[in-house]
């Protein structure tokens, strides 16, 4: 997967914010078709490409009428590149952010868990820790790409890790997805089967007139 966003960021494009946005609107919808209804999301946000979808999704999520809380690991001035540029219009928007997770999760009809994706290094960390083991008080979660603290590509779980209601991953099923408790939904962020193709992947798409995918995993 990192050497498909490697080729399309570097050769063909789409670029990343572009990607990011298709991620983000995605999820927003997911989350909004997983609990009708709904009127408050929380969004826990990691410091790379997941939390910049999770971001994105904060802003549609805003834009379609639901009360959105933003959690985030660090100091909004910490964070770059495609991040940054979703948190920036969070700001311009005045969407609410906290520092205090446990509430904001207790309270909220949905949380994203858009903490760590396939970047994941190691055991997370005792910031990125502590919001994992507060997202199992959710009453209902939503992981973006990965589960926080599960890696994409062998399933291990290095630390703690969350357990979601479902996922939404992106583009590709990563092999690390196959012992999830909830169900697995595959999301198109518009990569074309160019850049597939250029990394050696025998693609065709799956998705055919649909933006997301429910998977069934053997
Ligand atoms: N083609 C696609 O699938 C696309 C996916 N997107 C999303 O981007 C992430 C991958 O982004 P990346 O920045 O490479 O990685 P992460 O966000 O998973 O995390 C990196 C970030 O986290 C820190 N970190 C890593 N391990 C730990 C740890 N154990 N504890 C604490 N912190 C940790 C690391 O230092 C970095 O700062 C992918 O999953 C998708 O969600 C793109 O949106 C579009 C293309
Ligand atoms: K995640």
């Amino acid at each position: 997967m990192r050497r498909v966003d490697d080729v399309a960021v570097s050769e063909t494009g789409p670029q990343l914010l572009q990607m990011m946005e298709n991620a983000g609107r995605n999820l927003a919808r997911n989350a909004m078709a997983a609990r009708p209804g709904l009127r408050s999301v929380t969004v826990l946000a990691g410091p790379g490409g997941n939390g910049g979808g999770g971001l994105c999704a904060a802003r549609h999520l805003t834009n379609h009428g639901i009360d959105v809380t933003v959690v985030l690991d660090r100091d909004p001035d910490d964070l770059s590149g495609a991040t940054a540029t979703q948190w920036e219009t969070l700001e311009a928007m005045d969407v609410q952010r906290t520092t205090d997770a446990t509430a904001a999760v207790v309270e909220a009809d949905v949380v994203i868990d858009a903490l760590l994706g396939y970047g994941l290094d190691g055991a997370p960390d005792d910031r990125i820790g502590e919001f994992v083991d507060i997202a199992a008080k959710a009453a209902y979660l939503v992981s973006l790409d990965v589960p926080s603290g599960v890696d994409a590509t062998t399933g291990e779980r290095p630390g703690v890790a969350v357990e979601p209601d479902r996922t939404l991953t992106l583009a590709l099923p990563k092999t690390g997805l196959t012992d999830l408790d909830g169900p697995l939904y595959l999301g198109d962020i518009g990569i074309p089967a160019v850049v597939y193709e250029q990394v050696g992947i025998d693609y065709e798409s799956p998705f055919e007139g649909e933006y997301v995918l429910p998977l069934v995993v053997e």
